[in-house]
């Protein structure tokens, strides 16, 4: 049955040209020509077998995983893969490792937090991974509160070196005295990196000036040993099999380690050599700037993440058929179904099925527009930042908090609905979608809590509306304030179905929405005579407001999007229909806000319903082919329930021989423990 693609005959519903689409999804034509050769180039490779992970002892694991990063560079060299092909490369090998802490936290900080003469010694290394880093900040005791680190960095002017220090807790009554070990969590940190990027409190002369940067050397370079004063080790296996065991997540001490002076990243603020702090031109918030630049490398891999699992889930609910008659069905079947299951209906035509699965598709799509902009807010304010504007930073942290929170949220729940919507088969390892989970979910905590994130987005509504009438013009994705006395004044003008793909009805929707529940929680605060209790009693209510702004945000982004020329036959149709159904099954979702705001009508409400179940219409025979413009290939997939041709019940009938406890027929342990078992019930059974 080789070379039958299951799944030709949902590929000829497809009303647009799939390859146009594809290009829309890569966001450029070169860039889908990079992502299409490197995708093969790993797929094509047995080097990047993965499908044997869920399988391994932590130790070949780990030990694989340090394989394929050393086969990645050895081709990323010899074939002089650019940077951006380089990223690709490890982005489709798909298996998280070091590498990602050292190029994508461990380099960004140096670049970021050290001075150009800093740059020049320690970024050369870096580049050609002579040394390997990593990005130490979270503690055993504090991660979210990063004000709240307890290790110190005192300098010492005797020497012109700082001490980094560990704090070592005794800890209270309850417990048994324990030494509170410094930092835990870091990747790359247990096993693998020489250095690490260390957060520290700077205290020279006595005085606490907060938390700073410093270069640490961990290991030696001859022989990978830790150094004097330096315990390091991992912190164990964390949720799933393989997943995101292939990292060494770390526990670190430091016990009075010296350093040089200049191996504090010196760009935000310095200490000269007599030990005077001295504060740059540059706001302290800098020192945060990696976690910027980190959150919205987040937000555009929630996309590829969400994507892979619909991807999944709507080539399965294609391929699986239940119920119907016997006697034919609507659908035209495929020649090989035809025969055993003609009249049955595939579960992708469930109106419950599409109402779970459709709106995760076009997440899928809108997380990747708006991963696309925030790159363009990144970059600006970057170029800003280069020339002292820091004008824009305030937002590009609440952008990049808040929307890492929410498309990351989104992103973990839309794989595990995925996983349901796969029904018994979705729990099989082989479906790829537990994997998929267990690597993902860590993204709802790590650079930032979800909910300290949207705490954040709220402080910075807060200001804004604190400073409505100041004359200070709100911009960017703020501008909407400016016009918050229409907004709270305003009434959906909605009257037939239709009137629900207007994009400036939906716009103002989902506008009003937003400004009225801030003003609101803005007024509940003023009631409160100490500002910070009452920003503690209202945060759930300020979470929700966050949540409305962010979600206005990728409204507005894909709305935008469809501004532009999008060339290919019916493709900018078809992403009109997935952004409609992204923004209604929102407004559908959380009804209960934009009726209590009283800015729809509960018919307004129930016409929006009415319009998604169109759409729902529209989308259903190019819900393949929207799946298929991702250009995922097999290997990246990782999936028998997603496989491209659709074949799935004889790949997961042999990939189920394959399984090691298949490779004996009468299982290890059985004479000593089932044998004896068995026995016993005999003779008490006298049979
Ligand atoms: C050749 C090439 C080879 C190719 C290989 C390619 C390899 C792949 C490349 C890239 C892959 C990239 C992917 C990376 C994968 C990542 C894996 C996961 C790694 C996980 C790492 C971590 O988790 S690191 C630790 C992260 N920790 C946190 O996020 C902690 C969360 N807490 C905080 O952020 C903050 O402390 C807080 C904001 C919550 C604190 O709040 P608080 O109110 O106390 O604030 P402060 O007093 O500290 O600050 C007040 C003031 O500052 C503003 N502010 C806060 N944060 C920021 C910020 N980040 N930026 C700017 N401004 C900030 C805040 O709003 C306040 O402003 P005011 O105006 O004063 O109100
Ligand atoms: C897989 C993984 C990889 C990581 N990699 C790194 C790394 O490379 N480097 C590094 O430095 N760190 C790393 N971390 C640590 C990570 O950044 C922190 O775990 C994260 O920032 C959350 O902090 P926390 O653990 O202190 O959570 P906590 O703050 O203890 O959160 C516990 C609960 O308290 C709630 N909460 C906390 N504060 C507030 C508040 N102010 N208001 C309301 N609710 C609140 C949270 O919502 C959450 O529900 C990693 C973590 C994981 C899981």
């Amino acid at each position: 049955m080789a070379g039958v693609d299951y799944l030709a005959d949902e590929r000829n519903k497809a009303e647009f040209d799939v390859d146009s689409m594809k290009i829309v999804w890569a966001g450029s034509r070169h860039t889908f020509e990079v992502a299409d050769r490197i995708s093969k180039l790993v797929a094509n490779d047995p080097a990047f077998r993965k499908d044997d992970r869920p399988m391994l002892p932590r130790k070949e694991l780990f030990k694989n995983t340090l394989r394929k990063a050393a086969y990645a560079w050895k081709l990323i060299t010899e074939l002089r893969l650019s940077e951006e092909e380089a990223s690709k490369l490890r982005f489709f090998v798909d298996e998280p490792a070091y590498t990602d802490l050292h190029w994508g936290m461990f380099v960004p900080a140096l670049k970021g937090q050290c001075t150009d003469e800093q740059q020049s010694k320690w970024l050369p290394l870096a580049y050609k991974m002579q040394i390997i880093g990593c990005y130490a900040q979270t503690e055993l005791g504090h991660g979210s509160n990063v004000q709240g680190l307890e290790t110190t960095a005192t300098f010492d002017p005797q020497t012109d070196e700082f001490v980094i220090h560990s704090p070592t807790l005794t800890s209270s009554k309850c417990y048994h005295t324990v030494e509170v070990l410094c930092t835990w969590w870091p990747g790359g940190l247990g096993k693998v990196s020489t250095h690490a990027v260390v957060y520290a409190r700077l205290i020279t002369d006595g005085k606490d000036h907060g938390v700073h940067g410093f270069i640490v050397q961990l290991r030696s370079m001859e022989d990978h040993k830790p150094l004097p004063g330096i315990t390091v080790g991992d912190i164990g296996m964390k949720f799933g099999n393989g997943a995101y065991n292939t990292m060494d997540n770390g526990v670190l001490t430091l016990d009075h380690v010296r350093i040089p002076r200049d191996q504090m990243m010196m760009r935000v603020s310095q200490v000269t050599r007599e030990g005077k702090y001295k504060q740059s031109d540059v706001p302290r918030q800098l020192v945060y700037g990696t976690m910027v630049y980190v959150r919205q490398k987040i937000v555009a891999d929630a996309s590829c993440a969400l994507s892979k699992a619909v991807c999944i889930a709507t080539r399965y609910s294609a391929v699986r058929r239940q119920f119907g008659s016997q006697n034919g069905g609507p659908e035209t079947q495929s020649a090989h179904y035809r025969k055993s299951y003609t009249g049955l209906i595939q579960v992708i035509d469930y109106k419950t099925q599409q109402n779970r699965l459709f709106p995760l598709l076009a997440s899928a799509y809108a997380f990747r527009f708006v991963g696309e902009w925030l790159k363009w807010l990144y970059t600006d304010v970057t170029q800003r930042l280069a020339v002292n504007d820091f004008s824009t930073l305030p937002e590009a942290h609440a952008c990049t908090a808040g929307l890492k929170s929410l498309t990351t949220t989104a992103t973990a729940d839309g794989i595990e609905e995925c996983r349901k919507l796969c029904g018994g088969h979705g729990y099989l390892c082989t479906s790829g979608l537990p994997e998929l989970f267990a690597v993902y979910v860590p993204a709802c905590t790590y650079e930032g809590d979800n909910i300290v994130l949207l705490l954040q987005v709220a402080r910075f509504l807060m200001k804004t509306v604190s400073q409505i009438g100041s004359g200070k013009q709100p911009v960017g994705t703020i501008a909407y304030m400016g016009r918050v006395e229409h907004l709270l004044k305003s009434r959906c003008s909605v009257q037939r179905a239709e009137d629900w793909l207007n994009p400036s009805q939906v716009l103002e929707a989902f506008e009003a929405r937003a400004a009225r529940m801030s003003v609101s929680c803005a007024q509940n605060l003023s009631k409160f005579s100490n500002p910070e209790e009452g920003f503690a009693e209202l945060s759930a209510d300020l979470v929700e407001a966050a949540v409305a702004h962010c979600q206005l945000i990728v409204v507005s982004k894909f709305l935008d999007k469809l501004q532009q020329d999008i060339p290919g036959k019916g493709v900018k149709q078809l992403l009109q229909a997935v952004c409609g159904i992204y923004y209604l099954s929102l407004l559908h979702k959380h009804q209960g806000e934009f009726l209590a705001t009283s800015y729809i009508t509960p018919k307004q409400a129930a016409l929006a319903s009415d319009q998604l179940r169109a759409l729902y219409s529209k989308v259903r025979p190019n819900a393949i082919a929207l799946v298929d413009s991702f250009n995922y290939t097999d290997h990246f997939l990782g999936s028998i329930l997603g496989c491209y041709d659709g074949n799935v019940y004889p790949k997961l009938y042999e990939a189920a021989k394959k399984d090691p406890l298949n490779d004996t027929v009468v299982p290890d342990g059985y004479h000593e423990y089932l044998k004896p078992l068995l026995k016993q019930q005999l003779h008490s059974a006298k049979l």
